[in-house]
């Protein structure tokens, strides 16, 4: 599906299930890389970046089989520590499997990611992390080669929250030995799912969604099976939906705990929500109003949402700022926005936005994954069919978001 068409002005109403979550199953994959044997995951996602790490997992020796939305991975052979460099342009977060290649085999090969279209991204601090544990890393022709005869325990500080350095990190404490404290270390519940995942196949992790991660380090791991949770910023994205398009949503499968800034925020612009074990029931009428919002690392509001809630607000009442203090270049989507008539204006990190009912229908381009939903979600404010074309970026974290909205009675459909 490279473009998506939709026509406004039609509000939502039903029931859907929540995908798999992305952040979540991508370092479990990786993870399954440490054990010698077999992995068997539930609720796994069918979108291109789980495609994308089927390709790497296949590459360096893994067998597979993926059943529906259960994966098993065989990793009892492992015959290269290498992840190709093409996998790694396509999917930034290849990088989350130098941990438990170097974990698992003392090498891992891989190369500077660059810079994508949300911002520079550097990996400076997985390397430390790295370096820390007692590897060498060294740059061989545009590779970076990080090896350990073997990796030792050592306290880990990072000076802002990472998830993918925090990830890597754990990943390769796993079989270190002695005793690896990681300080300052990211607490998204992907954390803690990543955490849950090891300590089910037999590592010894503690502190598992605070700040401080202990890993007592561990000779082998056995087999396993886990079930992935529920995408909280897919969750979170229908939320934002919903407030455009106006309606009653119940969002099955997730837990509302994990999105607890989002739903404030939607609160503060006139959502009425419901919150229940393991759903969400979302309700909007009327124009959402515009109000002031900021990024930050969990529990505060996530950057993957940011281009979504500004898409709602272009389409709501009033006047509002965003701020995204993660991302230097997560303002991709307002250029495209305003190609349907909305009114932001960018001022470095910030951007205002005053919102306009309805927005007009016209040609855009996703210009990444979260802006490109931004776009479809736009599209439900707008008047007459909003075409956004470059969808392969929404592909890759979301199953199939013209059959999750048509089911809620929006007019929208994919096309080659
Ligand atoms: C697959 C996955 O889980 N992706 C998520 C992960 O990305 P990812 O793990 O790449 O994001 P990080 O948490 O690492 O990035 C946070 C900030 O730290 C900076 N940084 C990061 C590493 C490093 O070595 N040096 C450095 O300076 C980044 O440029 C960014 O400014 O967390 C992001 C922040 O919640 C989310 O938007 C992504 O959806
Ligand atoms: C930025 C994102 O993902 P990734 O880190 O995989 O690019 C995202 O999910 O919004």
């Amino acid at each position: 599906m490279s473009v998506i068409q939709v026509q406004g002005l039609r509000s939502l109403k039903g029931e859907i299930k929540i995908q798999g979550s992305k952040n979540a199953v991508l370092p479990i994959m990786a993870a399954a890389v440490l054990h010698k044997g077999t992995t068997v995951i539930h609720n796994v996602p069918r979108i291109q970046d789980v495609f994308c790490m089927l390709g790497i997992l296949e590459r360096i020796g893994c067998i597979y089989s993926l059943d529906g939305h259960t994966l098993t991975i065989d990793a009892s052979d492992i015959k290269c520590a290498e992840i190709p460099e093409e996998y790694i342009k396509s999917m930034r977060s290849s990088i989350i499997l130098s941990g438990p290649l170097l974990g698992r085999l003392g090498d891992a090969v891989t190369s500077f990611p660059g810079g994508c279209s949300i911002g520079q991204r550097p990996i400076d601090l997985h390397l430390a992390a790295f370096r820390t544990l007692g590897a060498v890393i060294e740059e061989k022709d545009e590779k970076l080669c990080a090896s350990a005869k073997t990796l030792v325990g050592a306290d880990i500080y990072f000076p802002f929250p990472s998830v993918g350095a925090t990830e890597n990190a754990l990943m390769a404490a796993v079989y270190a030995k002695g005793i690896t404290v990681i300080h300052g270390a990211a607490k998204e519940p992907e954390i803690t799912s990543l955490c849950e995942f090891l300590n089910n196949m037999g590592a010894i992790i503690h502190g598992a969604g605070t700040s401080r991660l202990a890993v007592t380090g561990v000779t082998g791991l056995h087999d396993s099976e886990f079930i992935v949770a529920g995408d909280r910023i897919v969750a979170g994205t229908y939320l934002t939906a919903v407030m455009a398009a106006e309606g009653n949503v119940l969002l099955d499968g997730i837990r509302p705990g994990h999105l607890t800034a989002a739903l404030s925020l939607a609160e503060r612009m006139g959502a009425e929500l419901k919150l229940y074990k393991n759903q969400l029931e979302v309700s909007m009428r009327g124009r959402p109003d515009c109000v002031n919002v900021v990024t930050e690392p969990y529990p505060g509001f996530p950057t993957d949402l940011q281009s979504q809630v500004m898409a709602v607000m272009a389409s709501g009442s009033g006047w509002g700022r965003v701020e995204e203090t993660i991302f230097e270049g997560r303002f991709g989507a307002a250029n495209e926005l305003k190609k349907l008539g909305a009114d932001i204006v960018i001022e470095g990190k910030r951007a205002i936005v005053h919102g306009l009912y309805p927005l007009k229908g016209n040609c855009v381009a996703a210009p990444d994954l979260r802006g490109g939903a931004a776009l479809v979600v736009a599209g439900l404010a707008g008047e007459g069919v909003t075409e956004i074309s470059e969808c392969h970026h929404i592909e890759r974290g979301y199953e199939d978001i013209c059959r999750d909205l048509s089911s809620l009675g929006a007019a929208i459909r994919g096309k080659e």
